[in-house]
Order: structure tokens, then C-alpha cells, then sequence
């Protein structure tokens, strides 16, 4: 299993990725795109990788929006998992 290292660790290393607020142990971004179609792209892309990592992200899109947070449930919190999709998302966005 992936071990937990925080999201205090991740949001140090990534930009615009946030803890988010509560007890739970997760990671948050929220991208904007020009249109649907560019965000719609976006997420076709990530859930190819998602599927291939079998890591998938808790997301939802509203047009030009799409509001991600992750973390690793089996782990309990964020892991090395979450930071690699997360800068995944980074270098695709
Ligand atoms: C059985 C399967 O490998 C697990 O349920 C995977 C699938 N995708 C997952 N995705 C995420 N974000 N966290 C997980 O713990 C997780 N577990």
C-alpha cells in the first residue's frame, strides 16, 4: 500500500493545490479552462491516466470548471499517489 505522507507535504511541493478544510487528509484544485471543451478535454486525458495508475481523482465540471480533490482512501490521506497525478494535472493542464 501507498504510504501516507500528508497534505501538507504535497501543497509545499505543487502550486495552487490547497489542503482541504476539515479533518480529512486531501488535496484541492480547482482548474479553469477557456470552454467545456478545453475542460472536457482536461478530464479525458487524466481519466486515461487514471484508469492506467488505477488512482482516481474525486472531481466535478461545471462548463469551463473542473473542481479535483484527491487522496488515497486505502491510505487514509494523501500519499505519493495523489502528488503524481496532481503534478499530472499540472503539466497537462
Ligand atoms: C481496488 C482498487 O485498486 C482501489 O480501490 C483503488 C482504486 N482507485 C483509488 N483511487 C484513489 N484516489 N484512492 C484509492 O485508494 C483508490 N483505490
Amino acid at each position: 500500500m501507498a504510504e501516507k505522507i500528508g497534505a501538507e507535504a504535497v501543497i509545499g511541493e505543487l502550486d495552487g493545490w490547497t489542503k482541504v478544510p476539515g479533518d480529512r487528509d486531501a488535496i484541492a484544485k480547482t482548474f479553469k479552462f477557456k470552454d467545456f471543451n478545453e475542460a472536457w478535454g482536461f478530464m479525458s486525458r487524466v481519466a486515461v491516466k487514471a484508469d492506467k495508475m488505477d488512482h482516481h481523482p474525486e472531481w466535478s465540471n461545471v462548463y469551463n470548471t473542473v473542481e479535483v480533490v484527491l487522496t488515497t482512501h486505502d491510505a487514509g490521506g494523501v500519499t505519493g499517489r495523489d502528488r503524481d497525478m496532481a503534478a499530472f494535472m499540472d503539466s497537462i493542464a
